[in-house]
């Protein structure tokens, strides 16, 4: 569960987080899979960012099942997370990087599984500074689902990927829910959402505009499916 009261954040004169208020508990909701949605710069990365601890906010509180994140690190170990842009050094090879990763993080790694999957054997040793976007955003889900973590947060997953390795990231998040496990998601590809998500949390001007099911936005918008349901939010805000 988490659990975020009146969270602030700045960057020099532009706010970004205006008292936002959130709690995401699976237990009480229409399941796992919560979707991250709003206009670009609404500040989605900024509340990922703040949950995992790399963005320090100016006011407010973030828990994570009970206890306080900030100005903690440990925590961290049990969260997998896919940034947005994976900012891999170029002169590392694909096996270098998932060795390093390893090494950074002790605990069991499910690294074949997935490089069986997404056809990743004849990249090992080509250097990540040479790889395909599609081929590195490969990479970076295999680095992101390789442990096993009880919440994973994707910033924008689906970024360059061809239609089968879409098909098996949408298996692998499908795969994590059925286990139990709690995901973030940020993603512009309404389709991708549509079919994934079982909650919608929608970011308007610093704070959390809509929470709930994909059919209560709908319902709620007077339109039938999610892409019209938030043009219409935005619409109606003049944004
Ligand atoms: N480190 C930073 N320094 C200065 N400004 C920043 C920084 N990080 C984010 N911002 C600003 O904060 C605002 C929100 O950015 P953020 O990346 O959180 O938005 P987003 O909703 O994820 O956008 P997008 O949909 O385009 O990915 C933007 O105006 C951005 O320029």
């Amino acid at each position: 569960m988490i659990e975020i009261k009146n969270l602030y954040k700045k960057f020099g004169k532009v706010e970004v987080l205006k008292g936002l208020d959130l709690t995401i508990n699976p237990n009480t909701s229409e399941g796992g899979i919560f979707a991250v949605l709003g206009p670009n710069g609404s500040g989605k990365t900024t509340l990922i960012k703040s949950i995992l601890g790399m963005v320090i906010p100016n006011k407010g509180e973030i828990e994570i099942q009970g206890k306080s994140v900030l100005k903690k690190h440990q925590y961290r170990n049990n969260i997998n997370y896919l940034p947005q842009i994976a900012n891999f050094p170029s002169n590392l090879s694909v096996n270098e990087l998932i060795k390093m990763v390893k090494n950074l993080r002790p605990k069991p790694a499910a690294d074949q599984e997935f490089i069986d999957l997404f056809r990743l054997e004849p990249f090992l040793d080509k250097k990540l500074g040479n790889l395909s976007g599609g081929t590195k955003q490969k990479v970076n889900i295999l680095l992101t689902f390789m442990f096993d973590s009880e919440l994973i947060i994707l910033d924008e997953p689906t970024t360059g990927l061809d239609p089968i390795s879409l098909l098996n990231l949408k298996k692998i998040i499908l795969a994590e829910k059925e286990k139990g496990k709690m995901i973030l998601i940020t993603s512009h590809i309404m389709s991708f959402v549509e079919e994934m998500a079982d909650e919608i949390v929608f970011l308007l001007d610093g704070k959390i505009y809509f929470k709930g099911t994909l059919a209560a936005i709908k319902e709620q918008t007077k339109q039938t499916d999610l892409e019209h349901a938030i043009a219409a939010i935005l619409t109606k805000e003049n944004v």
